[in-house]
């Protein structure tokens, strides 16, 4: 079956800093890919850079057979985004939030059960202004899943939720995975790595430095516990 995300030679330069270098991915359908690294590695950077939102300075890029510069209305109906820190306009309430999302697809999923599910169905008529950062987060991956996506892009996903609402998100987006959703997640918090992801790809400055499943990684270190691993691999262990 052709990978729902195929990347090819990927590099992305800003000024004289390569921020990516030769990226090669290659993700399956209902896969849970995890691009990972340290603050500043370039995964950020390379989500934008696969979602035709940032132009690359060379390498190329498919998207469920889609060029994402050239069929990006096409794509956006069949992909979701969540970005770090989204910005929403203040005097907005997270209904109004998530109808104006619903109202931008064909095809959309009831946002009221994704408000029940994600426990902001009581702040439906808040003020996102008034909303803690936690529920902002929360707000920004149901947006992400309103469109009812085939590929979903999480960059970091459940940075500042707390641990019952994290364990929510992972079961929720698990159950996703079995009707088929491909994912591509950025984190930071390795124990929802290893409960998320299938495969992942290790950037340290821009390079890939590992790129297997979990299981691969854990066995190639002297680790057990993935974090430990992660920072073996990335060089970032204490001496
Ligand atoms: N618009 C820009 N102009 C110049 N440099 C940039 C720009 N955006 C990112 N960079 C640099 O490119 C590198 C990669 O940044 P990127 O945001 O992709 O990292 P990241 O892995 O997502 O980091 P984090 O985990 O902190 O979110 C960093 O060194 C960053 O400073």
């Amino acid at each position: 079956m052709n990978p729902v995300v195929k990347v090819e030679g990927l590099r992305k330069r800003y000024g004289d800093k390569t921020a990516v270098e030769d990226l090669n991915i290659e993700i399956a359908k209902g896969e849970i890919f995890g691009l990972l690294g340290h603050n500043g590695a370039g995964k950020t950077t390379t989500i934008e850079c696969i979602l035709g939102t940032k132009s690359m300075n060379a390498g190329t890029v498919e998207i469920l057979g889609l060029d994402p510069r050239k069929q990006r209305k096409q794509l956006f109906e069949r992909v979701g985004v969540q970005f770090q820190q989204s910005n929403y306009q203040d005097k907005i309430k997270v209904k109004e939030v998530c109808e104006i999302t619903h109202s931008l697809y064909k095809k959309a999923v009831d946002f009221r059960e994704l408000l029940v599910t994600f426990g902001m169905a009581e702040l439906e008529n808040s003020m996102v202004s008034e909303l803690s950062g936690g529920e902002r987060q929360k707000l920004s991956v149901i947006q992400a899943l309103i469109p009812d996506p085939e590929l979903v892009f999480l960059d970091e996903l459940t940075t500042g939720l707390d641990s019952k609402a994290r364990r929510e998100v992972w079961k929720y987006l698990s159950k996703l995975k079995e009707k088929g959703l491909t994912i591509l997640l950025t984190s930071h918090y390795m124990d929802e790595v290893k409960a998320l992801c299938d495969r992942v790809c290790i950037l340290k400055n821009g390079k890939v430095i590992a790129m297997d499943t979990i299981e691969a990684l854990t066995k190639q270190s002297p680790y057990e516990d993935f974090e430990e691993v992660y920072l073996w691999l990335t060089g970032e262990e204490d001496e």
